[in-house]
């Protein structure tokens, strides 16, 4: 990793962030890791996981520092990347009792594809990073889960390989190019292989500042969807992040809100537009004809200080007015996230790292245990809550900074 400054606050500071990795091996076996954990006295408590947090230190021991810092890296400060999840640790549950909870039933439908609980997987890209059969492992994962796996365009596995990888509903994310004609092929790609629906995310005209990517002069793997299509020439090869170089000549930074209609042109699927933080972005969506909102901040790695989505979530739901769902990520990493998610009006969340750090500690497993996890949590919050169905979480099950206001004036 270079030494150089990149910003003018490490000139003077020390940056924790880049020294926390200093002296740990890497590829460690993570079952000795695991072993390590045990508890020094009481010295035969499980060492497993028993939260999707506890992912996060697994993933760190097996993969690279480069490939680690990518995956839980944010934008410059992350201020964002710690505030996705300190803000849903601001609202507290309001539960229910002498609610009949022997049966809890956490199924819902997405744009009317059912599915056992309201946790998807968010389009991350690049999972051969974490182990070699990528995205076909968190595709399965995905797929026994009974839930809907969002397959980003800068997949390392092909949109027909995840497709041909298990039977399951799946969608596809999309970026739009300066070249029209690439995009316009992977939405039709993406139809072709049997995806239900094309999730375009708004929020990337150019890549965030990833700081750690710039230190690493991160490298990343050649683009799977992209192979015959482009010839990939990256300039300033020696400097920065090749990421965020390559992003930035390919991205269209002229990108407008008319141009949905473009989209809508060359693909019938349905359109989830992703990265919307504000009413007013909402009532454009909804008035661009979209199918459905995705509240997101794309995991607090592009706009520092933009706000944490589930703070902003009701804000989106008001403007929508129930047009179309509304569905959000950015910081889940418990059942009780979950439930505040749906409570705020969410139709759904959908998880980015802890699938990330899932598979990386463990491959298909990893990420299975995390989706169940976190469906089990959701479960126990429901029952706690006095709420035996996803329709019985009301707005009146959670008390925000907000609520709170009025009573301190
Ligand atoms: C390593 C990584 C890669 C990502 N790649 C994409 C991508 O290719 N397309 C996209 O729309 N969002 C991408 N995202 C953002 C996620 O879809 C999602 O918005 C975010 O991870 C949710 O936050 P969480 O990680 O706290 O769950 C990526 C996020 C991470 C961490
Ligand atoms: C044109 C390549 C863009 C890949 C971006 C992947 C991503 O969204 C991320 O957050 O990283």
């Amino acid at each position: 990793m270079s030494t150089q400054p990149v910003n003018v606050a490490t000139q003077k500071l020390p940056d924790m962030r880049y020294e926390r990795h200093a002296g740990v091996p890497r590829q460690t076996d993570v079952s000795k890791a695991l072993a390590h954990a045990a508890h020094p006295v009481l010295g035969n408590s499980s060492s497993e996981p028993v939260n999707v947090n506890e992912f996060e230190e697994l993933a760190r021991l097996a993969l690279p520092n480069m490939y680690y810092d990518y995956y839980a890296g944010g934008a410059e400060d992350e201020h964002t990347l710690r505030e996705n999840m300190q803000a849903f640790h601001r609202i507290t549950i309001r539960p229910r009792v002498l609610v009949d909870v022997s049966q809890v039933d956490m199924s819902t439908t997405i744009l009317g594809y059912p599915i056992s609980a309201p946790i998807l997987v968010a389009p991350t890209a690049a999972h051969k990073l974490a182990i070699p059969e990528g995205e076909l492992a968190t595709a399965r994962a995905a797929a026994a889960a009974k839930t809907i796996m969002v397959l980003s365009y800068s997949s390392s596995c092909s949109i027909e390989e995840v497709a041909s990888s298990c039977n399951a509903v799946r969608f596809f994310q999309l970026y739009i190019f300066k070249r029209r004609d690439i995009s316009a092929l992977l939405a039709q790609r993406a139809e072709r292989h049997g995806y239900k629906a094309i999730v375009l995310t708004a929020d990337t005209p150019r890549l965030g500042r990833r700081e750690a990517d710039i230190k690493n002069k991160m490298i990343y793997p050649p683009e799977k969807n992209l192979e015959g299509l482009i010839s990939i020439n990256i300039q300033c090869v020696d400097q920065g992040s090749k990421l965020e170089t390559f992003a930035n000549q390919m991205m269209d930074a002229s990108l407008r809100w008319e141009d949905i209609r473009w989209l809508r042109s060359i693909t019938s699927l349905p359109i989830l537009i992703k990265g919307i933080l504000t009413h007013e972005d909402a009532t454009r969506a909804v008035e661009a004809g979209v199918d459905g909102i995705i509240v997101s901040n794309h995991g607090a790695r592009q706009l520092d200080f933009s706000p944490a989505p589930v703070s902003v979530l009701e804000e989106v739901v008001d403007a929508v007015k129930g047009k179309v769902p509304v569905l959000l990520d950015g910081g889940v990493r418990r059942g009780t996230d979950v439930f505040k998610a749906l409570a705020l009006g969410a139709q759904a969340v959908l998880i980015g790292r802890p699938v990330l750090f899932g598979l990386a500690a463990k491959g298909e497993g990893g990420v299975r245990t995390v989706l169940e996890m976190l469906k089990n949590e959701l479960e126990t919050s429901m029952a706690l809550a006095g709420c035996p169905c996803i329709k019985d979480i009301t707005r009146s099950h959670v008390r925000t900074e907000h609520d709170r206001l009025p009573s301190m004036l």
